[in-house]
């Protein structure tokens, strides 16, 4: 029953809700008491012969009149109750939303896409469900199951009650041993449906590299022993499950047998009436949903525990980056460099001795062979994984001291690996300026060169690209992804392997673009053709690293080094492609 405690701030938080739920049903349960009774005096009357049509008429008009009662009462504590349980999934559903949305692509590095889906949907329906039949089941088993108890023993036989509930303490340690197993099986289930989600999700996302590679069949292999995993794992849930009911009907029909046996003594002794004998057997009729509901009590809230330790260890994910600086202007200035050392949480050092100043307005090239940390030092521009003070300056301030939405509003930033959402061509462009009137769409659009491609698009900027752009060529979406990021005229453009799928023609229109458009604002651009940093006030040639070279295109082509071989390389690969001959 802990997660009633772990929930108690919600109880509170929703009290009049629960409270009004509560004595609804509180008076639900009064008013089943009644008709039993009703029914043994009528027995009585009838069984003495003193019934008459007028009294006939009183009861029937009173059960009439409770069950009238009883229906309403009944409707109003559904609203009431399981009305608070959806807003308490809807309410943590936006917490893990709101907490998805903070985490740091480390978060996302760690965990499984698939597995947060789970929190998001099984869980919360488990937590959902402890909010409402949960607590149904508890006031109701104890409420309906407590009246009954006290009017068998108060109004018909004090020793008849105790001789029937002999048989509850066995329904007691049942239901807790089950509900023991139940909690662990129900994890475990829980797991293998996460690892299920994560696999439809990989699958579906990567199903062109599986179709590629003809994979196709051990996908569905892998696919299917997981699906069995996750059968097998929900069967002995379901075994467990299917244990109560029939334990705790067993239990209830060794009541009756006890009850009818030895209310026969009674009556034969004249203890008891017949007309009692018949509402204590009805009472004990009463016993039997308080008793089920017992048993399901214990089922709802061990999955309800479950599901709940499984998200609140989730929302208990500290933010790795702390977001703790104070300057709430958008910076624009210099950037200074003066990185020591970096490391990932999880291994080797990827940078060091990075120390370099890019001045405000100028043009920053990133070269270097695959691996070498050009992402890196841009991820840590924008402080996606956190730094020591100093290693980074922008306008003179450390970039901690920024608050986080200050310094990634001045960054436009373009990954390497773009992501385009499910919307229109112009949605997607407009993503981080909303409000952005069509004029500002089309510019972008042409900034980044994609707006001939756009126009010919039957239905042009409302086109709707599929889930990661399926229907677009890998180089028009970088450059609707370029076209996002220039809409908001980011103080600090970022490209990261951005102009990797355009051509030589198309890269060149782009950089001239933002040659004129980006006079006065920062740009920094990674690249491994080396005609995408050509033009920059600065370039550094990354190794293992460290900067191994730096300089200008100009200085450095004439200096010994990996720029000046690969500069040589790429140009004798345009000759060829472009029909040279080499002698
Ligand atoms: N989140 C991460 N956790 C741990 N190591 C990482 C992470 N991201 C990158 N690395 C490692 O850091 C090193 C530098 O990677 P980075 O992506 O910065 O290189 P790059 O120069 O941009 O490469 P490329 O040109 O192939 O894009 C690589 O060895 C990579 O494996």
């Amino acid at each position: 029953m802990k997660v009633f405690l772990q929930l108690m701030w919600y109880f509170k938080q929703e009290k009049w809700r629960y409270l009004g739920g509560i004595s609804m049903l509180a008076f639900v349960s009064l008013g089943l008491l009644v008709p039993p009774k009703v029914v043994g005096l009528i027995v009585d009357h009838i069984e003495e012969g003193t019934m008459t049509e007028a009294m006939l008429w009183k009861y029937g008009a009173l059960l009439i009149s409770i069950a009238i009662g009883i229906y309403v009462l009944r409707y109003i504590w559904r609203i009431l109750i399981f009305g608070a349980a959806v807003k308490l999934a809807m309410l943590l559903r936006n917490r893990l939303y709101e907490h998805f949305t903070k985490k740091s692509q480390e978060f996302y590095h760690k965990r499984r896409v698939g597995d947060l889906m789970a929190h998001s949907t099984n869980d919360l329906q488990a937590i959902q469900q402890t909010a409402g039949d949960g607590v149904l089941t508890l006031v109701d088993s104890l409420m309906m199951g407590g009246f009954t108890l006290i009017a068998m023993a108060s109004t018909i036989s004090w020793k008849l009650t105790l001789v029937s509930l002999l048989p509850l303490p066995i329904m007691a340690w049942a239901t807790n041993k089950y509900g023991t197993m139940l909690h662990k099986r129900f994890h475990s289930a829980q797991e293998a449906f996460s690892t299920l989600n994560d696999k439809v999700q990989e699958s579906i996302s990567g199903t062109r590299v599986i179709k590629a590679f003809g994979q196709e069949k051990d996908d569905i292999d892998s696919f299917t022993k997981l699906s069995r995993d996750a059968v097998k794992k929900n069967l002995a849930v379901a075994r467990i499950d299917s244990l109560f009911d029939p334990t705790i009907s067993l239990i209830i029909g060794f009541s009756f047998f006890l009850a009818v046996g030895y209310g026969s003594v009674l009556v034969t002794r004249d203890e008891l009436t017949i007309g009692e004998l018949v509402s204590f057997t009805s009472y004990l009729g009463l016993l039997i949903w308080p008793m089920l509901a017992f048993g399901w009590l214990f089922n709802i809230v061990e999955r309800g525990r479950a599901s709940y330790d499984r998200v609140e260890t989730l929302l208990a994910v500290k933010e790795e980056i702390e977001n703790t600086g104070s300057i709430e202007s958008i910076p624009q200035g210099d950037i200074s460099f003066q990185l020591k050392k970096f490391s990932y949480a999880s291994g080797s050092t990827i940078l060091q001795e990075i120390y370099f100043t890019l001045k405000h307005g100028q043009t920053l090239g990133i070269v270097g062979k695959t691996g070498s940390g050009k992402t890196t030092l841009c991820k840590l521009l924008l402080r996606e994984f956190d730094l020591n003070k100093g290693d980074i300056t922008l306008d003179d301030h450390d970039i901690c001291d920024y608050q986080l939405n200050a310094l990634r509003a001045a960054i436009g930033y373009v990954p390497q690996d773009h992501f385009l959402f499910s919307a229109t061509i112009a949605e997607n462009i407009a993503f981080a300026k909303v409000n952005a009137a069509f004029s500002e769409i089309k510019e972008a659009a042409v900034l980044a060169s994609i707006h001939k491609d756009i126009s010919q698009f039957k239905y042009g900027y409302e086109t709707v690209v599929g889930e990661r752009g399926v229907t677009l060529s890998g180089g028009q979406k970088q450059r609707i992804s370029i076209a996002r990021a220039l809409i908001t005229n980011p103080e600090i453009l970022i490209l990261d392997d951005s102009l990797s799928a355009v051509d030589a023609k198309t890269e060149e229109s782009i950089l001239q673009h933002l040659k004129v458009k980006r006079q006065n604002q920062t740009t920094i651009i990674t690249a491994h053709r080396l005609s995408s940093i050509a033009h920059c006030d600065l370039i550094l040639v990354l190794e293992n690293g460290t900067i191994a070279q730096r300089g200008t295109h100009n200085s450095l082509v004439h200096e010994d080094g990996w720029y000046k071989e690969t500069y040589e390389r790429q140009a004798l690969e345009t000759l060829i492609s472009e029909g040279g001959v080499i002698k």
